[in-house]
């Protein structure tokens, strides 16, 4: 099986972090469109928002998917507004096994809460931007969808478990 592992899903949802465990308990290599975007760059989300808006930042990311998905073997975390491209959703659907990673509203608030790194959710009510975001999106990450994963009530490494479990029976 040389086809990529993508993770998608809302921002909080946990691509990143269970994306390593999985890559790990795999034995895949691990990259993330976000930090692959910020080094190609050579500056950071905020930045690239800042200067370039979300749509510099879109079509970065267009490439970049485009990229990954050609280099075969990988666990592959992407970007919370991945799927809001028709190409990046075509990309996903045609290239490996997608995850789409869960959470409540509760959740992803509580899990991003902290971390300024993320520009549409510096805003007054986040919660409500959260909101906003999966009525638009969670059709599309269905639309993507191998698998769908709830996240929550489990650490991590569990969850990534059952995501290698299910990788290594994919025919
Ligand atoms: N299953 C989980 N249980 C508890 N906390 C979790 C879980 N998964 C992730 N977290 C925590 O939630 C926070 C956000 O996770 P992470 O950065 O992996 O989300 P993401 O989906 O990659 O978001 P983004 O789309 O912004 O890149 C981290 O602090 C992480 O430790
Ligand atoms: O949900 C989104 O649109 C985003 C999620 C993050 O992973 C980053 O890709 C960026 O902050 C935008
Ligand atoms: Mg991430």
């Amino acid at each position: 099986m040389s086809q990529p592992v993508f993770l998608v899903g809302p921002m909080g949802a946990g691509k990143t972090t269970i994306g390593k465990q999985l890559a790990q308990q795999l034995g895949y290599p691990f990259k993330d469109s976000d930090r692959e975007i910020e080094d190609r760059t050579g500056a950071d989300i905020p930045w690239i928002f800042d200067v370039e808006g979300e749509a510099g930042f879109r079509q970065r990311e267009v490439v970049v998917l485009a990229d990954l998905a050609t280099q075969g073997q990988l666990v592959i975390a992407t970007g919370g507004g991945i799927v809001m491209r028709e190409e990046n959703r075509d990309c996903l659907k045609q290239s490996g096994i997608v995850f789409y990673l869960t959470a409540s509203t509760e959740q992803l608030l509580e899990r991003t809460a902290k971390d300024k790194r993320r520009p549409l959710l510096q805003v007054a009510d986040p919660e409500s931007r959260i909101r906003e975001l999966l009525a638009i999106r969670d059709p599309l990450y269905a639309e993507v969808a191998t698998y769908i994963i709830n996240t929550e009530k489990r650490p991590p490494r569990q969850v990534a478990q059952e995501m290698a479990d299910l990788v290594r029976n994919h025919k």
